[in-house]
């Protein structure tokens, strides 16, 4: 069931089309990412869902509600994080828990999600003495704390050192376990690939691709590619005749063999029948990188 269904939407900022006939739906339980180069309409995209901004057309519907029309009941069901936050710099964690939970109807005990985001040490210091990891936590303690059953995580994991960042991802997956569907905004290929079970790839304002990740990379051109160094002599029109072989090549002693996983195996057996050793052999996966590169023609 789709709890946030986009179906044409359109937003421009004077004549700068932001987000230019978007549509896609969100499945309940998924983390489902957007992903796509810098400027490419992804915040302006997540702000209509979170009816922060007002689509100049087109529809959004979270949990049925319109964020604009019905801005109660979507803010009863979705919790955000944006992607520039701030907090007073004096007030501490504790207060902070205590401010957001007043807010809502149905808050959840900010002990609990302290202790869950592991910041319930942190309770009594001053946000301005946080360290990057910590204030992220506190964002998405912030995000969960009026019980949502949607939650959008903008640009999480921006600045984080590697060990925080997957210490975030590991707190995504644990919301996405407890039920909570995550929509989930981010450039980060290792990121989208890891968590997401479905990518959104926008660049301009508009969907280039939708799919699972490893659907994405079925798509690139660049495929999996085999090299090594033969032992014997090898003719390469065999290799070139098998399946899916997409381009051989030899340089220095070494050949190329670009094509898909069954080409792979293919030329492993090739080689194993003709009792020719595969010296140096590498395999390279193609991956999120290859294909969204493929996909947007941008830098990641
Ligand atoms: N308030 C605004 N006024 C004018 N133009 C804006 C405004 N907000 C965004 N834009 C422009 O709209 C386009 C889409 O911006 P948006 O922030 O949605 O992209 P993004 O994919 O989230 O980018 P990033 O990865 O850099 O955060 C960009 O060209 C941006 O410069």
């Amino acid at each position: 069931m789709a709890i946030i269904e986009v179906s044409g939407l359109h937003k421009a900022y004077g004549d700068k089309k932001a987000v230019d006939d978007v549509s896609f739906a969100v499945e309940k339980g998924e983390i489902f990412g957007i992903l796509g180069p810098n400027g490419a309409g992804k915040t302006t995209t997540v702000e209509c869902v979170e009816g922060l901004r007002r689509p100049d057309r087109g529809s959004v519907l979270v949990a049925g509600y319109d964020p604009i029309a019905d801005r109660g009941s979507v803010t009863r069901v979705l919790g955000a994080q944006l992607q520039e936050n701030e907090l007073q710099p004096k007030i501490t964690v504790q207060e902070t828990l205590e401010l957001y939970a007043a807010c809502y109807p149905d808050p959840a005990d900010w002990r609990a999600l302290a202790e869950r985001l592991g910041i319930a040490d942190k309770l009594r210091a001053r946000f301005a003495k946080l360290s990057g990891g910590q204030k992220q936590r506190l964002f998405i303690a912030l995000a969960l704390i009026g019980n949502p059953t949607v939650v959008v995580l903008d640009e999480l994991t921006t600045g984080l050192d590697p060990r925080a960042r997957r210490d975030t991802w590991q707190l995504i997956e644990d919301i996405r376990d407890s039920g909570v569907t995550v929509l989930l905004v981010t450039h980060f290929m290792e990121e989208a690939q890891r968590l997401c079970d479905r990518i959104a790839l926008i660049d301009k304002g508009r969907i280039t691709a939708l799919d699972t990740p490893s659907g994405l990379i079925g798509r690139t051109a660049s495929g999996t590619e085999i090299s090594f160094k033969p032992s014997t002599a090898l003719d390469l029109r065999q290799l070139t005749a098998l399946p899916a072989a997409a381009s051989v090549t030899e340089k220095g002693g070494r050949v190329v063999v670009k094509g898909t996983d069954e080409t792979v195996s293919a030329v492993l057996s090739l080689l194993a029948g003709q009792g020719i050793t595969a010296h140096q052999l590498r395999v390279v996966e193609a991956s999120l990188d290859d294909a969204y590169l493929d996909l947007t023609g941008a830098d990641a």
